[in-house]
């Protein structure tokens, strides 16, 4: 191609491409799609409607969600934390019948410090040991170390029935220290006699999972009381075998507090060894979330002011 060609091409192509003084100015105003939008008479004042109406259905799904404060992180390690409260009056007059046993206030509190992380292990390691022997078929397996009652599908058999003797004199000395450490702190916390309060039933381990519920023992998610759900139980206590946002997610627990008309719910993110005590009345009405994924193992030790609900000669403990 000769140059001159060349050139007389390249001006042809600036020559298209340049717009007219006309075309530059269409260019410049937005054009719409699909024409200009209709409108019509009264339009400010239904959009005014749906938005007032918008606001309205915000505030009535958010006017009765209960606010949430987090008592405990699972990233921070707690000496003691807690709040007192007023005791709910049915466990006042429960608890009135054991002198030694009243509390000088209720309230729960949580702790870091009275389980270490050997004793933690070797519960967490019985536990998975013991719940390999059976399994529920839902989200819940639990393992009542009273009685040997041990999920298995959609029913419970007995594992101490088993040929394994599965609690060795270690798994037992631990138990012992640790209850014994939770006794003096429960004692020490509501300012009652260690002497008048006394291990009882159901004392278990659980395991809890996404998984959807196959018999009403899955559901652990409910909110309940524990007095009323576990009648002997007069202070709860819970040892965390294993932590939230870790090895499983969800699985939160929740009190829930009614102050007035407004909820408030209190939660406590699991950890490792964390221990979580409290009294067992309507004053701490509770709940665990349910787990999202991986599996939450966790253990039950309650107290009785009744010693003839006492366990002290259960397997674990005898
Ligand atoms: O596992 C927990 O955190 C609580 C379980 C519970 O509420 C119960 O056993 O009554
Ligand atoms: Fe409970």
């Amino acid at each position: 191609m000769t140059t001159s060609l060349k050139k007389r091409r390249e001006q042809k192509n600036k020559d298209e491409k340049k717009p007219s003084e006309g075309e530059h100015k269409s260019e410049e105003k937005p054009t719409l799609k699909y024409g200009p939008m209709p409108t019509f008479q009264g339009q400010h004042i239904w959009a005014r409607g749906v938005f007032i109406v918008g606001a309205l259905v915000y505030v009535w799904f958010n006017y009765n969600k209960p606010t949430e404060t987090v008592m405990a992180k699972h990233k921070e390690i707690y000496d003691r934390k807690g709040y007192i409260l007023e005791c709910d009056d049915e466990y006042k007059k429960d608890v009135y019948q054991y002198p030694g046993c009243i509390p000088k206030f209720c309230g729960r509190f949580v702790s870091d410090k009275i389980v270490t992380a050997v004793e933690s292990d070797a519960l967490y390691n019985l536990a998975k040991k013991v719940m390999a022997m059976g399994g529920s078929a839902g989200g819940a397996t639990v393992m009542d170390l009273n009685s040997g009652a041990l999920s298995y599908n959609d029913k419970f058999i007995n594992a101490y029935m088993s040929d394994e003797k599965f609690l060795s004199p270690s798994d037992k000395a631990i138990f012992k220290l640790v209850k014994s450490k939770i006794q003096n702190a429960i004692a020490d916390s509501f300012q009652l006699d260690l002497r008048s309060i006394h291990i009882t039933r159901p004392l278990f381990f659980s395991r809890l999972t996404a998984k959807d519920a196959k018999i009403p023992n899955d559901e652990y998610w409910h909110p309940h009381v524990d007095k009323d759900t576990y009648e002997s139980f007069h202070y709860t206590s819970l040892i965390y075998l294993n932590d939230f946002g870790v090895d499983f997610n969800g699985g939160r627990f929740v009190f829930m507090d009614k102050i007035e008309k407004s909820s408030k719910n209190i939660t406590v993110e699991p950890r490792k060894g964390r221990v979580l005590i409290f009294t067992s009345g309507a004053e701490n009405c509770h709940h665990v979330e349910r787990v999202t994924n991986g599996e939450r193992y966790a253990m039950t030790v309650p107290f009785t002011c009744d010693s003839s609900k006492a366990i002290n000669n259960s397997q674990l403990l005898g």
